[in-house]
């Protein structure tokens, strides 16, 4: 996950590959609620993690659930039976509508029938969600509910301590045109007390969001429960309903989250070896209403193929088409059709969206302010948004070739682009899906980069999202940002890089590790490294083939070597010694440029060495030279060894440090000197955040992202 304030997409022009999707949400919540509830085990599996998921796994833990991790998606829910271990309880449920709405009814009900007292609150967004017609329903049935801040809002409190008689003899009625949760609340906590009677509940207006509520009739029916529908006005839930665990059940990938990976097949051109995106985990026999984003996306002009778990989607008509499209059905996945909107060749109108304005944010207001920065034309209006794409002969990412104002080159470019599009900086709202949305923005044909600000908001239903984009997207290595850190030893280099990738969400490159880590493997190899062997061309071909086969990897403040955490083995002197001799070897140079080159993935790079500006990244838009005086490099080398107890000597240090300085500068190949286009930082007075600072200043002042 991305847990940094705005991460930069950079343009991109390609797509294709498998994606492996994470559980659905909503299938998620409502079966581990059922689980609770049910007698005896379930094991669930393919559950998602995310922040929604986690709010209801802490609430029934709270509760007196037991529940063990079993794997990395599975879980295994001990059932309470709707017996209430628990009697008091606050719970927290962030921003989860799918664990506020039915723990509100659930808990209401048990609360009532057996005397309990728990309060539900959630994040200052959640207490501005309505909540009122539930509540309404609850309090007809005879449960005490009081909203403790303001009426028909959470946060609540539920039950008063004591028992109270439930009203089952008359039907429930409730509202069902501001959000189809209060049903699916109902349908889900009315088995555990329609005992003696059947439970009726009577929807008293035009339902909304209705295959949600198909969702919750048919994991009912998987957990024994058969509730009869007549139309959409009257649920009959029969007298003697028990819930009766399945004993296993899977939960498919979400289609909601699906609906990005559609809509990305059908913006991108496939990368070439590819046959478009591959969506595994969820297919047209889903129970989740958001798998008809697939007509949606068709109708635009998106070719879609699949099977009962997978999808395969492909560009189509393009530009996409523009259309007029009641949305009510898929509430969530039509906020992508809104980003499909900006490709397409009119005006698009998407209606019977007036659910947008009460969830994680004002999506209507939230889509048309931000899709309006980047160049479109958007009419907002209660119930409907409609977006004509910005400006331009064609809509559609360029096929290829240079960029033509890539983030590569990025103080070459101004803030509008060819076409009309404008480069913007997205506020997220903290709303996954506006997130989510708006990536699909980088596909744009002016070729410019997007901003994301807040990107973890994903983490609600997807907290990989993005490394799952970038999995299957292509652009250009030109188009990748990097970051060089040049500079001579113990200047500081490396904390400065670590921190700079974490900040930005960059992959890093630490390439004195790679000669470090040639070093170290030829030691591991029984291979002199002494200069006068190095001298020896047969000598040199062997360290420049064992270079070549390094099995390297960089994960964060770790590095691998065959798979074994090396870190402090070549943290420890004779390393770095080893290393300043094989790197004066061109075979050994010349070995590790490609793997150098190959790290240049998305989102960015950081790249820290000697020679990243000028040898292996001679392009990349920001050079930063890094030195401070020898003897303040000596101090903090002495200070750094002395801090892990390795012995050290602070004269040796710096005639070492000098000896290893012109040794580095003098090298016949890749001497070490800044790069002409190199901004020189001397970090002698600086501390790291200083440091850091200076280069983020640098960096963003590069991007040009306007401020609004
Ligand atoms: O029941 C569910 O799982 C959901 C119902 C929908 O809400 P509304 O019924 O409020 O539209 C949807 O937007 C939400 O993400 C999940
Ligand atoms: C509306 C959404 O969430 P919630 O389940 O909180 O209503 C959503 O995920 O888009």
């Amino acid at each position: 996950m991305f847990d940094i304030p705005s991460l930069d997409l950079p343009s991109l022009i390609s797509a294709g590959g498998r994606v492996r999707l994470p559980g659905s949400k909503s299938i998620s919540n409502r079966v581990l609620l059922l689980a609770a509830l049910s007698e005896g085990p379930t094991l669930v599996e393919d559950l998602l993690d995310s922040d929604d998921t986690r709010v209801m796994l802490a609430a029934l833990r709270q509760l007196g659930c037991a529940i063990e991790e079993t794997g990395p998606a599975s879980v295994r829910v001990q059932g309470l039976g709707g017996r209430l271990p628990v009697r008091e309880a606050a719970l927290f449920l962030g921003n989860a509508g799918t664990a506020m709405r039915p723990l509100t009814a659930a808990l209401s009900l048990l609360a009532a029938a057996q005397g309990a007292r728990f309060e539900l609150s959630g994040v200052p967004r959640m207490h501005e969600r309505p909540i009122g017609d539930l509540v309404d329903a609850l309090r007809q049935l005879g449960c005490p509910v009081a909203c403790l801040q303001n009426e028909g809002y959470p946060p609540l409190r539920l039950g008063d301590g004591t028992v109270h008689p439930l009203r089952l003899d008359e039907p429930i009625r409730v509202r069902g045109d501001v959000s189809s949760q209060f049903l699916t609340a109902l349908l889900l906590a009315l088995p555990l007390v329609a005992q003696e009677r059947d439970a009726v509940i009577e929807v008293t207006t035009e339902l909304i969001s209705k295959p949600y509520i198909e969702i919750t009739l048919k994991l009912l029916q998987r957990f024994g429960v058969d509730v009869r529908r007549e139309g959409w006005q009257r649920f009959t839930i029969p007298r003697g309903s028990r819930y009766a665990s399945p004993g296993r059940i899977a939960v498919e990938a979400d289609a909601s989250s699906a609906s990005y990976f559609i809509a990305l097949g059908a913006i991108a051109p496939a990368t070439p070896g590819t046959d478009g995106v591959v969506i595994e985990g969820v297919g047209t026999d889903s129970i989740q209403g958001d798998i008809r984003f697939i007509e949606a996306a068709r109708l635009m002009g998106a070719e879609v193929e699949g099977d009962g778990n997978r999808l395969r989607v492909r560009r189509g008509a393009w530009p996409l088409k523009a259309i007029d499209l009641d949305c009510n059905h898929i509430p969530d996945a039509a906020m992508t059709l809104a980003v499909m909107a900006l490709y397409a060749d009119g005006t698009t109108t998407l209606r019977n969206i007036a659910s947008w304005r009460v969830k994680e944010t004002d999506r209507i207001a939230a889509m048309a302010i931000e899709g309006r920065k980047l160049g479109a034309t958007i009419e907002e209006g209660a119930d409907f948004i409609r977006i004509t794409p910005p400006a331009g002969p064609a809509a559609g990412p360029p096929q290829g070739g240079a960029a033509p104002s890539g983030s590569s080159e990025p103080h070459a470019v101004g803030s509008v682009g060819a076409h009309g599009w404008r480069r913007a900086s997205i506020h997220t709202y903290d709303d996954h899906r506006v997130a989510m949305c708006f990536s699909l923005a980088a596909f744009n044909p002016a070729g410019l980069p997007v901003r994301i600000e807040d990107p973890k908001c994903v983490g609600k239903t997807f907290p990989d999202y993005f490394e799952t984009l970038f999995g299957v997207c292509h652009t250009p290595a030109e188009r990748i940002p990097v970051i060089c850190i040049d500079g001579p030893t113990a200047s500081g280099k490396g904390t400065l890089a670590a921190e700079l990738a974490s900040r930005l969400g960059y992959h890093l490159l630490d390439s004195g590790a790679l000669y470090r880590l040639v070093g170290l493997a030829a030691e591991r190899e029984g291979l002199s490294t002494t200069e006068a062997d190095l001298r020896e061309p047969a000598h040199a071909e062997r360290l420049g083939r064992l270079a070549a086969g390094l099995d390297v990897r960089f994960t964060p403040g770790k590095t691998w070597l065959e798979g074994e955490d090396v870190t402090e083995a070549l943290r420890a002197e004779p390393a770095g010694m080893a290393a300043s001799r094989v790197s004066a070897v061109p075979q050994v140079r010349a070995a590790l440029v490609d793997l150098q080159l190959q790290m240049r993935h998305l989102p960015g790079l950081v790249a820290d060495g000697r020679d990243m500006g000028t040898v292996i990244f001679p392009g990349a838009p920001l050079k930063i030279y890094l030195t401070a005086s020898a003897e303040q490099r000596a101090q903090r080398r002495h200070k750094q060894l002395i801090s892990k107890g390795i012995p050290a000597i602070l004269d040796d240090l710096l005639a070492d440090l000098k000896a290893r300085d012109a040794r580095d500068m003098n090298r016949a190949h890749a001497p070490l000197k800044p790069a002409e286009d190199a901004v020189l930082l001397d970090n002698s007075e600086l501390d790291i955040e200083q440091s850091v600072q200076f280069v983020l200043n640098r960096w963003h002042g590069q991007q040009a992202f306007p401020v609004r």
